[in-house]
């Protein structure tokens, strides 16, 4: 089975070397929509897959940390990346160009980590992430699955390698976040006390 949860979140990019004149050389912004994708073929305790308010923990404050944020590829024109430190407090810097089809992928590869590194308290089985869709307009989407992530043709995306701008991370809940994932450290679910017996 599958479950959806749906974030979203706006900013700003170039997109280098790409076919459309208007989103190689021009600032842009989108109001754009993820959906993270969770298979599992056996449910919690509370009959699920795994609980949508979980998903709005470690996994939205990294989505979140890209909202009214400019993405820059690293690669790109030094004074460039320069300006956009200069001019925004909220910038984050990527191994790979803001593309839809990257954001899928670097989506996918940061939410993985995270369910792998979380202790799970209720129950919850094999539950795994499936894929992750990147909406950048109303009309376009990329879907970013296991082997996509995992496709070193596409770039490699590290989490180490994504740098987050101070002020995003003292925005976050955990400023620290993003150092614990990168240190293999365990994010922790809530316990929760059975109340009747399954
Ligand atoms: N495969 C991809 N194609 C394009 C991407 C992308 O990330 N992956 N990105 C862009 C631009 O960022 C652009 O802003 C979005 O392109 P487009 O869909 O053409 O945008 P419109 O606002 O014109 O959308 P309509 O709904 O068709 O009006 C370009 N391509």
């Amino acid at each position: 089975m599958l479950i959806r949860k749906l974030f979203k979140f706006e900013n700003a990019h170039i997109v280098r070397n790409c076919s459309s004149d208007r989103c190689r050389h021009s600032i842009h912004g989108h109001s754009y929509k993820v959906e993270v994708l969770l298979e599992a073929h056996t449910l919690d305790h509370g009959q699920m897959v795994y609980d949508f308010g979980l998903m709005k923990g470690t996994i939205k404050d990294v989505i979140d940390a890209f909202d009214h944020a400019i993405c820059f590829w690293d690669k790109d024109d030094p004074e460039y990346i320069r300006l956009c430190k200069q001019f925004s407090a909220r910038w984050i810097a990527l191994p790979v160009s803001p593309s839809a089809e990257q954001f899928a992928r670097l989506f996918f590869i940061v939410i993985d980590a995270i369910l792998q590194n979380t202790v799970m308290k209720n129950g919850e089985g094999d539950v795994r992430l499936h894929s992750v869709i990147a909406h950048e307009t109303d009309t376009g989407y990329a879907q970013a699955f296991r082997e996509d992530a995992d496709n070193a043709r596409m770039g490699i995306i590290r989490p180490a390698d994504i740098v987050f701008s101070e002020q995003v991370l003292a925005e976050w809940q955990d400023p620290q976040m993003m150092q614990k994932l990168i240190a293999g450290q365990t994010f922790v679910n809530p316990d929760v006390p059975l109340q009747v017996k399954v």
